[in-house]
Protein backbone atom coordinates (compact mmCIF):
# COMPACT_ATOMS: atom_id res chain seq x y z
CA UNK A 1 0.00 0.00 0.00
CA UNK A 2 1.49 3.74 -0.49
CA UNK A 3 0.65 6.53 1.68
CA UNK A 4 2.65 8.99 -0.03
CA UNK A 5 2.93 9.18 -3.61
CA UNK A 6 4.67 11.38 -6.05
CA UNK A 7 4.28 11.45 -9.63
CA UNK A 8 5.89 13.61 -12.07
CA UNK A 9 6.13 16.18 -9.56
CA UNK A 10 7.18 19.36 -11.24
CA UNK A 11 7.98 22.40 -8.55
CA UNK A 12 8.55 25.71 -10.08
CA UNK A 13 9.78 29.09 -7.84
CA UNK A 14 8.69 32.08 -9.89
CA UNK A 15 10.13 36.01 -8.65
CA UNK A 16 9.51 38.84 -10.64
CA UNK A 17 12.43 39.83 -13.19
CA UNK A 18 14.08 36.39 -12.29
CA UNK A 19 14.31 33.28 -14.53
CA UNK A 20 11.97 30.62 -13.59
CA UNK A 21 13.32 28.02 -11.04
CA UNK A 22 12.34 24.66 -11.90
CA UNK A 23 13.47 23.51 -8.61
CA UNK A 24 11.75 20.13 -9.17
CA UNK A 25 11.46 18.95 -12.52
CA UNK A 26 9.71 15.72 -12.93
CA UNK A 27 10.17 13.75 -9.84
CA UNK A 28 8.30 10.33 -8.72
CA UNK A 29 8.56 8.48 -5.68
CA UNK A 30 6.34 6.59 -3.30
CA UNK A 31 6.20 5.80 0.77
CA UNK A 32 4.54 3.06 2.26
CA UNK A 33 3.19 3.08 6.05
CA UNK A 34 6.38 2.10 8.18
CA UNK A 35 8.90 2.45 5.18
CA UNK A 36 11.74 4.54 5.65
CA UNK A 37 12.71 6.16 2.40
CA UNK A 38 16.35 8.04 2.45
CA UNK A 39 16.50 10.99 -0.53
CA UNK A 40 20.11 11.81 -1.19
CA UNK A 41 21.52 14.60 -3.78
CA UNK A 42 23.94 17.49 -3.12
CA UNK A 43 22.76 20.80 -2.16
CA UNK A 44 20.05 22.38 -4.35
CA UNK A 45 19.19 19.42 -6.40
CA UNK A 46 15.42 20.18 -5.00
CA UNK A 47 15.47 18.21 -2.04
CA UNK A 48 13.78 20.88 0.26
CA UNK A 49 11.11 22.21 -1.90
CA UNK A 50 9.84 18.19 -2.68
CA UNK A 51 9.49 18.08 1.08
CA UNK A 52 7.81 21.22 1.21
CA UNK A 53 5.63 20.62 -1.47
CA UNK A 54 4.48 17.45 0.27
CA UNK A 55 3.62 19.33 3.38
CA UNK A 56 1.69 21.91 1.10
CA UNK A 57 3.98 24.80 1.75
CA UNK A 58 5.08 25.03 -1.77
CA UNK A 59 2.28 24.29 -4.87
CA UNK A 60 2.33 22.12 -7.05
CA UNK A 61 3.31 23.21 -10.90
CA UNK A 62 2.45 19.88 -12.60
CA UNK A 63 2.14 16.23 -11.37
CA UNK A 64 0.49 15.37 -8.53
CA UNK A 65 1.27 13.84 -4.62
CA UNK A 66 -1.52 12.42 -3.31
CA UNK A 67 -1.60 11.43 0.41
CA UNK A 68 -3.69 8.72 1.45
CA UNK A 69 -5.19 8.49 -1.71
CA UNK A 70 -5.98 12.46 -1.47
CA UNK A 71 -4.61 14.86 -3.57
CA UNK A 72 -2.01 17.39 -1.28
CA UNK A 73 -3.44 20.93 -2.41
CA UNK A 74 -1.31 24.16 -0.38
CA UNK A 75 -3.64 24.36 2.99
CA UNK A 76 -3.89 26.94 5.32
CA UNK A 77 -1.98 25.97 8.13
CA UNK A 78 -4.72 24.85 10.48
CA UNK A 79 -5.69 21.99 8.32
CA UNK A 80 -1.96 21.60 7.49
CA UNK A 81 -1.77 20.61 10.93
CA UNK A 82 -4.83 17.74 10.37
CA UNK A 83 -3.27 16.22 6.77
CA UNK A 84 -1.46 13.77 9.17
CA UNK A 85 2.42 14.66 7.97
CA UNK A 86 4.83 16.27 9.99
CA UNK A 87 8.16 18.06 9.26
CA UNK A 88 11.37 18.35 11.83
CA UNK A 89 13.60 20.77 10.07
CA UNK A 90 17.30 21.10 9.90
CA UNK A 91 17.50 23.57 12.43
CA UNK A 92 16.01 23.20 15.85
CA UNK A 93 17.05 26.33 17.26
CA UNK A 94 14.80 27.76 14.65
CA UNK A 95 11.72 25.57 14.15
CA UNK A 96 11.28 25.98 18.50
CA UNK A 97 10.02 29.04 20.29
CA UNK A 98 12.59 29.82 22.60
CA UNK A 99 9.89 31.76 24.76
CA UNK A 100 7.58 29.22 25.62
CA UNK A 101 7.88 26.02 27.65
CA UNK A 102 8.88 22.84 25.83
CA UNK A 103 6.25 20.95 27.51
CA UNK A 104 3.55 24.07 26.16
CA UNK A 105 5.19 23.32 22.22
CA UNK A 106 4.72 19.93 23.02
CA UNK A 107 1.10 20.28 24.05
CA UNK A 108 0.17 21.82 20.58
CA UNK A 109 0.87 18.43 19.20
CA UNK A 110 -1.04 16.72 21.37
CA UNK A 111 -4.26 19.39 20.61
CA UNK A 112 -4.15 18.46 17.11
CA UNK A 113 -4.08 15.22 17.57
CA UNK A 114 -7.11 15.53 20.30
CA UNK A 115 -4.90 12.90 22.38
CA UNK A 116 -5.93 13.73 26.00
CA UNK A 117 -4.58 10.48 27.22
CA UNK A 118 -0.52 11.67 26.65
CA UNK A 119 1.08 14.55 28.51
CA UNK A 120 4.33 15.95 27.14
CA UNK A 121 6.32 14.34 29.82
CA UNK A 122 5.69 11.35 27.73
CA UNK A 123 6.25 12.19 24.36
CA UNK A 124 9.92 13.54 26.47
CA UNK A 125 10.05 9.92 27.56
CA UNK A 126 9.71 8.16 24.03
CA UNK A 127 12.55 10.43 22.53
CA UNK A 128 14.69 10.24 25.28
CA UNK A 129 15.13 12.80 27.45
CA UNK A 130 14.24 13.50 31.06
CA UNK A 131 10.29 14.13 31.67
CA UNK A 132 11.46 17.56 33.94
CA UNK A 133 12.43 18.82 30.68
CA UNK A 134 8.77 20.20 29.79
CA UNK A 135 9.07 22.92 32.56
CA UNK A 136 12.29 24.14 30.80
CA UNK A 137 12.81 26.11 27.75
CA UNK A 138 14.86 25.61 24.45
CA UNK A 139 17.92 27.65 24.88
CA UNK A 140 18.50 25.13 28.32
CA UNK A 141 19.50 22.29 25.77
CA UNK A 142 21.75 21.17 23.25
CA UNK A 143 21.56 21.06 19.38
CA UNK A 144 20.73 17.44 19.76
CA UNK A 145 18.60 17.50 22.71
CA UNK A 146 16.53 20.44 20.97
CA UNK A 147 16.29 18.20 17.59
CA UNK A 148 15.01 15.15 20.12
CA UNK A 149 11.94 17.66 21.49
CA UNK A 150 11.00 18.83 17.91
CA UNK A 151 10.68 15.29 16.98
CA UNK A 152 8.87 15.10 20.33
CA UNK A 153 6.68 17.91 19.44
CA UNK A 154 6.03 16.09 15.41
CA UNK A 155 4.98 12.79 17.23
CA UNK A 156 2.64 14.65 19.51
CA UNK A 157 0.89 15.10 16.45
CA UNK A 158 0.37 11.32 15.86
CA UNK A 159 1.59 11.91 12.06
CA UNK A 160 1.29 9.22 9.55
CA UNK A 161 4.16 10.25 7.26
CA UNK A 162 7.00 11.74 9.02
CA UNK A 163 9.46 14.25 7.07
CA UNK A 164 12.87 14.75 8.31
CA UNK A 165 14.46 17.78 6.11
CA UNK A 166 18.36 17.42 6.77
CA UNK A 167 17.20 17.12 10.86
CA UNK A 168 20.89 15.82 11.65
CA UNK A 169 22.96 18.02 9.69
CA UNK A 170 23.31 20.70 12.09
CA UNK A 171 23.76 18.22 15.06
CA UNK A 172 27.42 16.91 16.23
CA UNK A 173 28.66 13.91 14.83
CA UNK A 174 28.34 11.99 18.30
CA UNK A 175 24.10 12.78 18.16
CA UNK A 176 23.75 12.17 14.53
CA UNK A 177 23.52 8.73 13.93
CA UNK A 178 21.33 8.72 17.16
CA UNK A 179 19.02 11.11 16.28
CA UNK A 180 18.48 9.33 12.99
CA UNK A 181 18.37 5.78 14.16
CA UNK A 182 15.43 7.49 17.17
CA UNK A 183 13.18 8.80 13.99
CA UNK A 184 13.46 6.10 12.13
CA UNK A 185 12.56 3.91 15.17
CA UNK A 186 9.83 5.94 16.31
CA UNK A 187 7.84 6.29 12.49
CA UNK A 188 8.80 2.43 12.21
CA UNK A 189 7.20 1.63 15.87
CA UNK A 190 4.10 3.61 14.90
CA UNK A 191 3.30 2.79 11.30
CA UNK A 192 3.98 6.29 10.06
CA UNK A 193 6.43 6.27 6.92
CA UNK A 194 9.40 8.36 7.20
CA UNK A 195 10.99 10.60 4.23
CA UNK A 196 14.40 11.29 5.78
CA UNK A 197 16.30 13.73 3.02
CA UNK A 198 20.23 13.97 3.87
CA UNK A 199 23.29 14.77 2.58
CA UNK A 200 24.85 11.93 4.43
CA UNK A 201 24.67 8.48 2.74
CA UNK A 202 26.37 7.00 5.17
CA UNK A 203 23.68 7.81 7.78
CA UNK A 204 20.94 7.23 5.12
CA UNK A 205 22.22 3.37 4.55
CA UNK A 206 21.55 3.14 8.67
CA UNK A 207 18.31 3.62 8.24
CA UNK A 208 16.71 3.47 4.95
CA UNK A 209 14.58 0.63 3.52
CA UNK A 210 15.15 2.19 -0.13
CA UNK A 211 17.29 4.97 -0.83
CA UNK A 212 16.04 7.69 -3.90
CA UNK A 213 18.54 9.66 -5.15
CA UNK A 214 18.45 13.06 -6.77
CA UNK A 215 19.91 14.99 -8.90
CA UNK A 216 18.77 18.71 -9.85
CA UNK A 217 15.30 18.08 -9.87
CA UNK A 218 14.85 14.57 -10.56
CA UNK A 219 14.77 10.92 -9.20
CA UNK A 220 17.61 9.42 -10.93
CA UNK A 221 18.48 6.42 -9.11
CA UNK A 222 15.79 4.40 -6.24
CA UNK A 223 16.07 0.90 -5.03
CA UNK A 224 16.71 -0.91 -1.77
CA UNK A 225 19.33 0.43 0.29
CA UNK A 226 21.20 -2.79 0.25
CA UNK A 227 20.92 -3.39 -3.52
CA UNK A 228 22.08 0.41 -4.66
CA UNK A 229 24.76 0.20 -1.57
CA UNK A 230 26.41 -3.15 -3.21
CA UNK A 231 25.72 -2.16 -6.74
CA UNK A 232 25.03 1.33 -7.51
CA UNK A 233 24.11 1.94 -11.32
CA UNK A 234 23.65 5.86 -12.01
CA UNK A 235 26.97 7.63 -12.35
CA UNK A 236 26.03 9.90 -10.03
CA UNK A 237 25.37 7.92 -7.36
CA UNK A 238 28.56 5.75 -7.53
CA UNK A 239 29.90 9.20 -7.48
CA UNK A 240 28.28 10.33 -4.52
CA UNK A 241 28.51 6.73 -2.77
CA UNK A 242 32.68 7.51 -3.47
CA UNK A 243 32.28 10.91 -1.64
CA UNK A 244 31.60 9.30 0.97
CA UNK A 245 33.60 9.70 4.92
CA UNK A 246 36.17 7.01 5.56
CA UNK A 247 35.01 4.74 8.36
CA UNK A 248 38.28 5.50 10.19
CA UNK A 249 37.30 8.97 9.93
CA UNK A 250 40.72 10.04 7.88
CA UNK A 251 39.19 12.07 5.44
CA UNK A 252 36.61 11.24 2.32
CA UNK A 253 37.19 9.56 -0.63
CA UNK A 254 37.24 11.25 -4.08
CA UNK A 255 34.12 12.34 -5.51
CA UNK A 256 35.61 12.50 -9.00
CA UNK A 257 32.60 15.20 -9.92
CA UNK A 258 33.82 17.78 -11.93
CA UNK A 259 32.26 21.63 -11.22
CA UNK A 260 28.47 22.07 -8.71
CA UNK A 261 24.99 20.89 -9.78
CA UNK A 262 24.22 22.97 -12.45
CA UNK A 263 21.29 26.22 -11.86
CA UNK A 264 17.93 24.35 -12.09
CA UNK A 265 16.51 27.66 -14.11
CA UNK A 266 19.30 26.67 -17.10
CA UNK A 267 19.32 22.73 -17.18
CA UNK A 268 21.48 21.24 -19.30
CA UNK A 269 19.88 19.78 -22.23
CA UNK A 270 19.60 15.91 -22.96
CA UNK A 271 20.65 14.48 -19.25
CA UNK A 272 20.77 16.51 -16.55
CA UNK A 273 23.79 14.61 -15.52
CA UNK A 274 25.83 14.80 -18.44
CA UNK A 275 28.20 17.58 -17.97
CA UNK A 276 29.51 16.23 -15.09
CA UNK A 277 29.32 12.59 -16.01
CA UNK A 278 32.29 10.75 -16.34
CA UNK A 279 30.18 8.18 -18.80
CA UNK A 280 28.58 10.79 -20.91
CA UNK A 281 27.73 9.64 -24.15
CA UNK A 282 26.40 11.14 -27.43
CA UNK A 283 22.60 10.26 -26.85
CA UNK A 284 23.27 11.66 -22.82
CA UNK A 285 23.65 15.08 -24.46
CA UNK A 286 20.86 15.10 -26.46
CA UNK A 287 17.82 13.05 -24.89
CA UNK A 288 16.43 13.04 -21.32
CA UNK A 289 16.38 9.56 -19.81
CA UNK A 290 12.76 9.69 -18.58
CA UNK A 291 12.76 6.51 -17.21
CA UNK A 292 13.21 4.05 -14.13
CA UNK A 293 14.51 3.09 -11.49
CA UNK A 294 18.03 4.18 -13.10
CA UNK A 295 17.61 7.19 -14.78
CA UNK A 296 20.53 6.93 -16.87
CA UNK A 297 20.61 5.85 -21.03
CA UNK A 298 23.28 3.18 -19.73
CA UNK A 299 20.42 1.54 -18.21
CA UNK A 300 17.47 1.86 -21.00
CA UNK A 301 15.27 -1.00 -19.46
CA UNK A 302 14.43 -3.21 -22.29
CA UNK A 303 11.33 -3.12 -24.17
N1 LIG B 1 12.04 30.39 -2.88
C1 LIG B 1 12.90 30.16 -3.88
N2 LIG B 1 13.00 31.00 -4.93
C2 LIG B 1 13.85 30.76 -5.95
N3 LIG B 1 14.67 29.69 -6.02
C3 LIG B 1 14.62 28.82 -4.98
C4 LIG B 1 13.73 29.01 -3.86
N4 LIG B 1 13.93 27.96 -3.01
C5 LIG B 1 14.87 27.16 -3.56
N5 LIG B 1 15.28 27.67 -4.75
C6 LIG B 1 16.26 27.08 -5.67
O1 LIG B 1 15.76 25.80 -6.02
C7 LIG B 1 16.83 24.87 -6.13
C8 LIG B 1 16.57 23.70 -5.22
O2 LIG B 1 16.65 24.14 -3.87
P1 LIG B 1 16.33 23.19 -2.62
O3 LIG B 1 16.53 23.97 -1.37
O4 LIG B 1 15.00 22.54 -2.83
O5 LIG B 1 17.48 22.09 -2.77
P2 LIG B 1 18.09 21.11 -1.69
O6 LIG B 1 18.50 19.89 -2.45
O7 LIG B 1 17.14 20.92 -0.58
O8 LIG B 1 19.36 21.87 -1.20
P3 LIG B 1 19.80 22.20 0.30
O9 LIG B 1 20.27 20.90 0.86
O10 LIG B 1 20.91 23.19 0.10
O11 LIG B 1 18.59 22.77 0.97
C9 LIG B 1 18.11 25.63 -5.80
O12 LIG B 1 18.70 26.04 -7.01
C10 LIG B 1 17.61 26.82 -5.02
O13 LIG B 1 18.46 27.91 -5.19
Amino acid sequence: MTLLAIDDLVVEHRSPGRPIVRAVAGASLAVGPGEVVGLVGESGCGKSTLARAVCGLNPVTEGSITFDGQPVTPLGLRKRKLTGIQMVFQDPYASLNPRRRVGDQIADGLRTSRDTATVPADLLERVGLPRDFAGRHPHEFSGGQRQRIAIARALAARPRLLIGDEPISALDASAQSQVATLMRDLAVDSGAGLLFISHDLSVVRLIADRIAVMYLGKIVEVGNTAEVWANPRHPYTQALLRAIPKPDGMGVLPAELPGDVPDPAHPPRGCRFNPRCPQVMDVCRDKEPDFGPVACWLHEPAT
